[in-house]
């Protein structure tokens, strides 16, 4: 490739960037998120799924993800299964309401596909203004506190109890020490500011993990990408299976989350990139349709929703600035296909410290909510403590959504609320009656 004609697509010394610069923050971005592929097939292998169809599920999406970002939209921006709405397609709607994850993998489709309309018919800016700044906010948290008690259960850190529901674990287990290790190796690289923290602790943890025999060692470290055949295509044939108000609600939850949360992370990232103009983020559309995209596609191969990730941050604090950091991301998963042999050493004590680091990232959402506006308060708190309590995303997104206008007319706010916003309410009504009536 001529490195002229890359500079110019690009845009480089616009930008104000270098070649070298781009390489550096897209290997630094794929350093930082690369976890994902281990991590997704063990989340989502929990809910019967194929874990060797989905770590290629992972790769594939992500790279698609990437690239059309890197290529189309031009942000320095990576995309991949988010952690969270995939604890939620295993934990919540699998195992929790007992729906077939053929079923669920048809859910995050049809959701991918109103995703994808609502991006080209521009319908976009409409949803994101209706939704409370608050509610955004809430939702994004929450994921983070329900996905940090899932990394502390897995981990074996926090267990049930039948006096007081839960509480801290007896630490007689090797394989909980484990857990601790990996967690407070992490939590130091991340306070040392180390790129790829998470991936350099679990690639500690494994390594304790098979010197103590803890873990198995692999047999192997590369081989051919393991087979799609067991995921390929079963979102398509399952559509007809979504004919509920239970798996209705699902569809939005799938909606709503990846939605909110890449719109949410795509603001955020253009903001400390400096591509925010007059309060606007250009190309944004774009920005949506590549996720839409690779979820769309993401769902076909057997994943839940790619949304725009958190740790792009790191590339872009090491300098990245265009596309082509994203597209050296993707390019990178594409890599990453090789090594699905690792599979087998990561465990949930190495995966657990990386969901409790990103849980503490995402509650940084917390703090931009406006806690001293009591009405504004109660359905935020609502959504984030209804997450881990009720183990389920869509509970959590429901509680706040029915708090809402109940709370803001009781202020006398009732001209802030928005038209969509009680089409949530009563929707999120039905689904509790139907549900829990
Ligand atoms: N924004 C975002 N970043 C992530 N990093 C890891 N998982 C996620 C996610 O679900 N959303």
């Amino acid at each position: 490739m001529n490195s002229n004609w890359l500079s110019r697509y690009f845009q480089f010394s616009e930008l104000k960037t270098t070649f070298g610069r781009e390489m550096l923050a897209g290997l630094t971005t794929f350093i930082s998120m690369g976890y994902i592929l281990f991590v997704n097939p063990s989340v989502l292998g929990a809910s019967g799924m194929d874990k060797g169809a989905v770590f290629t599920a992972t790769a594939l999406s992500s790279a698609l993800g990437c690239l059309i970002m890197g290529i189309v939209a031009k942000y320095p921006i990576a995309i991949a299964p988010g952690l969270g709405v995939n604890a939620f397609f295993a934990f919540s709607v699998v195992i929790g309401m007992k729906v077939p994850w053929q079923t669920a993998l048809a859910g995050v489709f049809i959701a991918a596909v109103i995703f994808f309309i609502i991006t080209v018919f521009k319908i976009r800016e409409l949803i994101i203004n209706a939704i409370p700044q608050s509610m955004k906010l809430a939702m994004a948290a929450g994921i983070g506190l329900f996905i940090a008690f899932i990394g502390l259960n897995e981990g074996g850190l926090i267990v049930a109890n039948k006096d007081t529901l839960v509480s801290f674990a007896m630490l007689t287990k090797g394989t909980t020490w484990l857990t601790i290790f990996g967690l407070i190796v992490t939590v130091i690289l991340m306070c040392r500011k180390i790129p790829g923290s998470i991936f350099i602790g679990m690639a500690l943890t494994s390594i304790v993990g098979m010197i103590s025999g803890l873990i198995p060692l692999p047999s192997q470290i590369i081989s051919a990408a393991p087979s799609l055949a067991p995921t390929f295509g079963v979102a398509i044939t399952h559509i007809g299976a979504i004919n509920t108000v239970q798996l209705a609600v699902v569809v939005l939850t799938f909606l709503l989350v990846t939605f909110f949360d890449t719109a949410g992370t795509l603001i955020g990232l253009a903001e400390q990139a400096g591509f925010i103009k007059d309060n606007k983020m250009p190309r944004v559309g774009q920005a949506l349709l590549a996720d839409s995209s690779s979820m769309l596609v993401g769902s076909v191969l057997g994943t839940s929703p790619t949304s725009a990730y958190i740790e792009s941050s790191t590339g872009i604090a090491v300098g990245g600035r265009s596309g082509f950091t994203a597209v050296v991301t993707g390019i990178l998963f594409l890599f990453g296909l090789l090594f699905s042999p690792l599979l087998a050493v990561v465990t949930s004590q190495v995966t657990a410290p990386a969901l409790i680091i990103v849980g503490v990232l995402m509650a940084s959402a917390l703090k931009k909510i406006e806690w001293d506006k009591f009405e504004i308060a109660v359905p935020a708190f609502l959504t984030v403590l209804g997450m881990p309590l009720t183990y389920s995303i869509s509970d959590g997104i429901a509680l706040g959504f029915i708090a809402y206008p109940i709370t803001m007319i009781a202020s006398g706010r009732a001209k802030e609320i928005h038209p969509i916003v009680y089409g949530l309410f009563f929707v999120f009504i039905i689904f509790f009656a139907v549900l829990f009536g």
